[in-house]
């Protein structure tokens, strides 16, 4: 994408996420990657008038894995405090799971992550629609007090939901303090600590993340009590193992985040199978009816487990109920308010 057109979609972005005249804002890139983010969010929160500055911190070795919550703000405390001061991050190195993210959201200051291709940014710009369907999603899974989703292939898992929030991603941010994602477009929260129980099933098609491959044979994962007790399958059932003992951390088979996919212009087929390029999946995460479970951490929920190993695994065909009542049935959104126009 040229740059013109760049600047213009992060005007959008800019416009859609409430930045106005005299707001502070900082840009945060790490080393050579995503210079050219940089320059067109300067450009565009210049257009409406913000003041603007870009932090560039050093690279860093790449690590070999997805390492969440490791970022190189952590031995920069200077740093931190200068993004506490802003009024908006713009985070072009991914900063969830962090403790500094959590710390710069504490003191206000929203914060947007953006690391995915200009193409994938410009193909799920965030919309009202988009955001008035994932907060009438995120109103109902915050009261709601048990999930439970089932599938064609045998999963059949509760999560007990009496701790964590529900978290909303519709891709822009306007409220100090709240972080989002561009793009996106799910709800998710997390079950209680020892609260999940039950077989999750992966079957073919769906897809593991950071690994960026469609499943061909079916993973069983047992979970008793919020931990995974059991993984078994064939090839990729070896691979998520053989990952996750290469954190050589027992806390990586915690339940981390669970929720479900709204957004219809994310599509499920479009993926680029490899390790993250040049992004880091979020179109396979949003995409309309996925049911997507995560292992791992939960401490961007506010809960204890703070471990680096973190998979998101987003499933096609699954039900999803509330409080027995479905959000989403057969991968289908099942809620008429949760609908997209297509519908
Ligand atoms: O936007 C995100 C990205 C990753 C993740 O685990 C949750 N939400």
């Amino acid at each position: 994408m040229d740059q013109f057109s760049f600047t213009e979609i992060c005007l959008h972005q800019l416009k859609m996420s409430g930045v106005h005249e005299g707001e502070k804002l900082i840009v945060l890139t790490q080393g050579n990657e995503r210079l050219d983010y940089a320059d067109a969010f300067m450009a565009a929160g210049l257009r409406l008038g913000a003041k603007m500055y870009h932090m560039r911190l050093p690279p860093v070795p790449p690590a070999g894995a997805w390492a969440v919550g490791q970022t190189g703000l952590a031995s920069m405390p200077e740093a931190v405090e200068a993004l506490k001061a802003a009024d908006m991050l713009i985070d072009c190195i991914f900063l969830l799971f962090s403790p500094e993210q959590m710390a710069i959201q504490a003191a206000g200051t929203r914060i947007l992550t953006a690391v995915e291709p200009p193409e994938v940014l410009a193909r799920m710009l965030p919309t009202k629609e988009l955001r008035e369907r994932v907060e009438f999603a995120g109103d109902l899974l915050s009261k709601a007090k048990v999930m439970r989703i089932t599938s064609p292939h045998g999963t059949d898992v509760t999560y007990k939901l009496n701790t964590y929030p529900a978290i909303t991603e519709y891709a822009c941010t306007d409220e100090p303090g709240r972080w989002d994602h561009w793009p996106s477009g799910f709800v998710f929260t997390g079950g209680d600590d020892d609260g999940v129980d039950g077989t999750i099933v992966v079957a073919p098609g769906d897809i593991l993340l950071p690994q960026n491959i469609y499943v061909r044979d079916p993973i069983t994962y047992t979970i008793e009590k919020g931990w995974i007790t059991d993984i078994r399958g064939g090839l990729d059932a070896d691979l998520v193992k053989s990952y996750m003992e290469g954190f050589n951390d027992p806390r990586g088979m915690g339940m981390s985040h669970v929720g479900w996919g709204l957004n219809q212009n994310a599509k499920w087929h479009r993926m680029v199978p490899g390790e993250f390029p040049g992004g880091m999946g979020m179109e396979a995460r949003s995409f309309y009816g996925n049911v997507m479970f995560s292992t791992g951490p939960n401490n961007e929920l506010g809960g204890p487990n703070d471990t680096a190993c973190h998979l998101d695994i987003p499933m096609r065909g699954c039900s999803l109920f509330l409080d027995d009542e479905p959000m989403v049935l057969d991968g289908k959104i099942a809620v008429k308010e949760m609908q997209a126009k297509f519908d």
